[in-house]
């Protein structure tokens, strides 16, 4: 196995299941008792976990993922196919070596330790299934963001022109419909035109995972790769999956693809789709901005996704330059009193006679709790149901200026954020689709399970699922990023709140744009 090939001062933390004693044949009776034996299987574990611990010499770790070797030790290779391909025949270097490894941080000190290291993504020299003998499947999970179809379509191209797979399923409608749907046979035909469009070909849903019905329908299908493209949630799931797949000791593939639109996942460079949004959201802005600056005292408010991370609003604001200020989950505001949000609104209107607001849906939401008295509602995949911090402070500022202040202003509220989840992805993001495909199917090929895939500081990595998915990405206020969105809208920063929570509004109706808002129901 690649690992050998390290030198013996680096160390391995490693997120792979503990390397199995040997068994003289893998596939025996005892030795799938023994995979199905959880006392031995968690003492398994410690060993490997005391043995892993720790970084030696220059401070080297390899954060490595499973290979389906460390489960069937007995498991044949064969020469890549692509090592007769056209398109690499004057590569300098067609397959990614061993040795590969992209680093988690490149910011370092000369005498800082080497630190922590992924695999790198790309072609190995040799793979562990016979082309003819895979059969892939591809399903999609959680919310839409632009993209998902050029993921599908560049993996189902992806292993049928560089590896010659023509045996590939579509799951359709999430995780359930592993086990309540039909399968659909995808062919580079009938996916040729898929990254025109918005949403995903093979449908989506919340909830309905269920580990060992999805793997035991892995198991009767005898499909040996599985390709999930989903959001933090998906990926828990894609985990049980591959612990499950090991614990049966199943030659299964299981690849995880990072599908996020709010930006949230950890560890990785962005998300697909995120750019897309971005760009998508300065519409939205630029219709505040217009609808504003064409009246007295206009006060535009749009609000754009980000349930706990308000990446989307950070840079939609920092690519706008019409933004006054912008609201996120993790900075708290406050309206009444000095450092306020209603005394910088008054101090805009007075200084340009308009003010746009960007916020994130998740901005705030203590804050109107504490008014609204909500009940703990979730979606079907256990996400918190989240209030409409848009829609109630468009009302508290129209209140707080119509009967504090005593002074007329121009509402006009805008909610895009269904509209920029559904469109079809950029060029940027289609080109970034095409990598994060095309490395999932050279990772599957090479015998790598259980892994996510993504840019780590621009390289490709192969990343174990777990840490993925055990920390969100969020914005850092202490980081550069948020300063220089400070500097560039001169927004008050919140930090000395002598907050007065705000009464509970009236129901006053407000003039909504709401030609751009489509409820989900
Ligand atoms: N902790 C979990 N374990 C297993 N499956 C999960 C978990 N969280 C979510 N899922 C499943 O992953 C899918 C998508 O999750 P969701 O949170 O809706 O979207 P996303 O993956 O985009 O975060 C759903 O089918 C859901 O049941
Ligand atoms: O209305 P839906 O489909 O549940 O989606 C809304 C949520 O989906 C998101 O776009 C994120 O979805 P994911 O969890 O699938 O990444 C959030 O920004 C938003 O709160
Ligand atoms: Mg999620």
């Amino acid at each position: 196995m690649d690992l050998l090939l390290y030198p013996s001062s680096i160390s391995f933390k490693s997120h792979a299941s503990p390397p199995r004693p040997n068994f003289p044949n893998f596939n025996s009776k005892k030795s799938r008792n023994f995979l199905r034996n959880p006392l031995i299987w968690r003492q398994n574990c410690r060993i490997r976990a005391q043995s892993s611990n720790g970084t030696a010499g220059d401070g080297f770790v390899l954060e490595d993922v499973p290979h389906l070797t460390d489960f069937l030790p007995g498991l044949l290779s064969y020469p890549n196919p692509l090592q007769n391909s056209k398109a690499y025949a004057i590569v300098r270097q067609t397959f990614v070596t061993p040795e590969d490894a992209v680093a988690e941080n490149i910011v370092v000190q000369k005498d800082s330790p080497r630190g922590v290291h992924f695999r790198r993504a790309g072609p190995r020299e040799k793979v562990y299934f016979k082309s003819e003998e895979v059969r892939a499947c591809i399903v999609t999970c959680g919310g839409l963001c632009p993209g998902i179809n050029t993921v599908i379509r560049e993996l189902v191209y992806g292993l049928n022109y560089m590896y010659g797979v023509d045996d590939i399923l579509g799951i359709e409608g999430g995780y359930r419909g592993f086990y309540s749907k039909n399968t659909v046979s995808l062919t580079p035909k009938l996916v040729n035109d898929i990254h025109k469009r918005g949403g995903t070909f093979l449908r989506t849903s919340r909830g309905g995972h269920d580990t060992n019905k999805i793997v035991d329908n892995i198991e009767d299908r005898g499909i040996n790769q599985v390709y999930i493209i989903g959001g933090d949630g998906t990926q828990k799931g894609a985990d049980l999956i591959f612990k499950e797949v090991e614990k049966r000791g199943l030659q299964v593939a299981v690849a995880g693809i990072p599908k996020t639109i709010d930006n949230d996942i950890a560890v990785i460079d962005k998300s697909f789709g995120f750019d897309t949004a971005v760009e998508e959201a300065q519409r939205a802005i630029n219709a505040a901005h217009v609808e504003v600056e064409s009246v007295e005292n206009g006060v535009g408010i749009v609000k754009l996704m980000g349930r706990y991370s308000g990446f989307i609003a950070m840079y939609a604001t920092l690519a706008s330059r019409d933004v006054d200020c912008c609201l996120i989950p993790e900075s708290p505001f406050y309206l009444e009193g000095r450092g306020g949000l209603f005394e910088f609104v008054e101090e805009r209107l007075k200084e340009n006679g308009h003010i746009v607001i960007v916020l994130a849906e998740g901005a705030g939401q203590d804050y109107v709790a504490q008014e609204l008295h909500p009940i703990d509602e979730k979606d079907a995949s256990g996400n918190r149901l989240l209030l409409d911090v848009g829609l109630w402070l468009s009302q508290k500022i129209k209140d707080h200026f119509t009967n504090v202040r005593k002074m007329a202003i121009n509402m006009k509220y805008i909610d895009p954020t269904y509209m920029i989840r559904a469109i079809p992805s950029n060029a940027a993001d289609n080109v970034y689709c095409t990598l994060l495909a095309q490395s999932a199917v050279h990772g599957a090929m090479a015998g790598y399970t259980g892994f996510t895939v993504g840019p780590v500081n621009s390289r490709h990595a192969y990343i174990p699922i777990a840490r993925v998915t055990e920390t969100q990405n969020t914005v850092k206020l202490t980081d550069r990023m948020w300063a220089r969105l400070l500097a560039s809208t001169n927004q008050p920063s919140f930090l000395n709140s002598n907050e007065v929570i705000p009464e509970k509004a009236d129901q006053e109706t407000m003039e909504v744009v709401n030609d751009m808002r489509i409820t989900s129901i």
